[in-house]
């Protein structure tokens, strides 16, 4: 049923396309990059393409957790510092080296944590526990069989997969690799894009502002947002708001563009470039039911590219690329992990959302105690009050207040 707005209650919106159906069509714009194989050094942020599996176990050879001495455990057998056991020291075996003798019974080699433990050994004595001599040591405890010796694939097995296709390369995922031999690793290509954006109205920060100006922020932030997802990024800003500037300013990117993303000059203005430059081409334009960011559009430009125009307010375009491009981006970059993680949070302090559109509130969530508290008004030009949140909080399309204490869904932003 339809109000006099032509929004209607419940589940049918006719004048407005629901979220769910807007991230989908964004979503089918972006086919999977190809994959490449890169050095490690090159594959931080991008998704593991195939599983990696270890052709070598982890560690690859027995050796010593601490530096001391490598012993037989039933030679120290009894030992105390008031009867210490006295070993002859016949070797020396710092960490790489690779003609480590076997220990006779009887005797001890002095080791290097992470150094082969010689043939015939079974435990190490820490250096603490002795008087430290090198050429006999006297032992002031006993071991353990097997104490302070790391075993041959204890960490990894030949033939184990140490990390599926769909993983996000980060930090320890390149040190698994890097520890297991892997030199190149098959990746998808990032998504490339093309931020643009366009008004008269916007200078460069850092330049002086005239009356009427403002500095331009979309481009950089969404540009910034776009590598943080883990996509290749080129930022073009300040074209004039001029239909056939707008498409020379295009074309020289068009061969290297997998995603064009707009900000401003979609809503219901007399100058609204975007609308006017894309529309016919293969983009179409849409109210979302969704605050902020109503106004968007998606489409393939000229077949050839594809195109999602976020509206200009600053927290809107934000808004809508973490709903709508961000996680497209991740899929077609072949990540598994495409959303935002998400909680349930109670809410500290009541509120109200518009009727029959889904709110995304800023705000800060403590997960100590499990708690959101709303970052700044609703407004959608209201940028700081992003800037200071760690989260949005979704307020479902039916939803039109809720009280103190009640529980929401928030999706964590860092
Ligand atoms: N009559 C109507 N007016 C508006 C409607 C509507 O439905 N009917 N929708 C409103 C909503 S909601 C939004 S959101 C905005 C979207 O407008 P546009 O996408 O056309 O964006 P602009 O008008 O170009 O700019 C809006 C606002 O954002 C600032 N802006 C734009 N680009 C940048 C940039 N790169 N960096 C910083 N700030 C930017 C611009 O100066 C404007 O203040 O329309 C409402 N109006
Ligand atoms: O929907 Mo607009 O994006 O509220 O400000």
């Amino acid at each position: 049923m339809a109000d006099d707005r032509g929004v209607s209650h419940g589940t049918g919106t006719p004048d407005l396309t629901a979220v769910t159906d807007h991230q989908a069509k964004v979503a089918a714009l972006l086919p999977p990059t190809p994959v490449l194989v890169a050095p490690l050094a090159d594959c931080l942020g991008h998704a593991l393409a195939e599983d990696l599996t270890s052709p070598i176990p982890l560690p690859p050879f027995d050796n010593s957790a601490m530096d001391g001495y490598a012993v037989r455990s039933v030679d120290l057998a009894g030992a105390t510092s008031e009867q210490p056991v006295k070993l002859p020291v016949h070797e020396d075996i710092p960490a790489g080296r690779v003609d480590v003798p076997p220990l006779q019974p009887g005797t001890a080699h002095r080791i290097m944590t992470g150094a082969q433990v010689p043939p015939g050994a079974d435990a190490v004595i820490p250096v603490e526990r002795t008087d430290r001599g090198t050429e006999q040591v006297l032992a002031f405890a006993s071991v353990q069989p097997g104490q302070h010796v790391r075993r041959a694939g204890e960490d990894v097995t030949a033939g184990e997969t140490v990390l599926t296709a769909g993983t996000t390369l980060s930090a320890s995922q390149l040190g698994v690799a890097a520890a297991v031999g892997a030199g190149q690793l098959p990746v998808h290509r990032p998504v490339r894009v093309l931020v643009l954006s366009t008004g008269s109205e916007l200078v460069e920060p850092g330049a002086t502002l005239e009356p009427g100006q403002i500095y331009e922020s979309n481009g950089l932030m969404l540009a910034a947002a776009v590598r943080e997802a883990g996509g290749e990024a080129t930022l073009l800003r300040f074209v004039p708001d001029d239909v056939d500037a707008f498409h020379r300013a295009l074309a020289p990117h068009l061969e290297s563009t997998d995603l064009l993303i707009t900000s401003g000059g979609v809503s219901a203005g007399a100058y609204e470039v975007v609308k006017d430059a894309l529309t016919g081409t293969g983009v179409e334009f849409t109210k979302v039911a969704m605050q902020p960011g109503m106004p968007q559009g998606c489409g393939r430009y000229r077949d050839q590219v594809a195109v999602v125009t976020l509206p200009g307010n600053p927290v809107s375009a934000m808004v809508s690329f973490e709903i709508f491009v961000r996680p497209a981006l991740r899929a077609a970059a072949g990540h598994l992990a495409t959303q935002r993680p998400t909680r349930r949070a109670t809410l500290t302090e009541s509120l109200t959302a518009p009727a029959d559109r889904r709110q995304y509130r800023r705000g800060q969530y403590d997960p100590a105690t499990g708690s959101v508290s709303l970052q700044g008004a609703p407004g959608s030009h209201l940028l700081a009050g992003l800037a200071k949140a760690n989260c949005l909080l979704e307020i479902p399309e039916q939803v039109t207040e809720l009280a103190a204490g009640s529980t929401v869904d928030v999706m964590l932003l860092d």
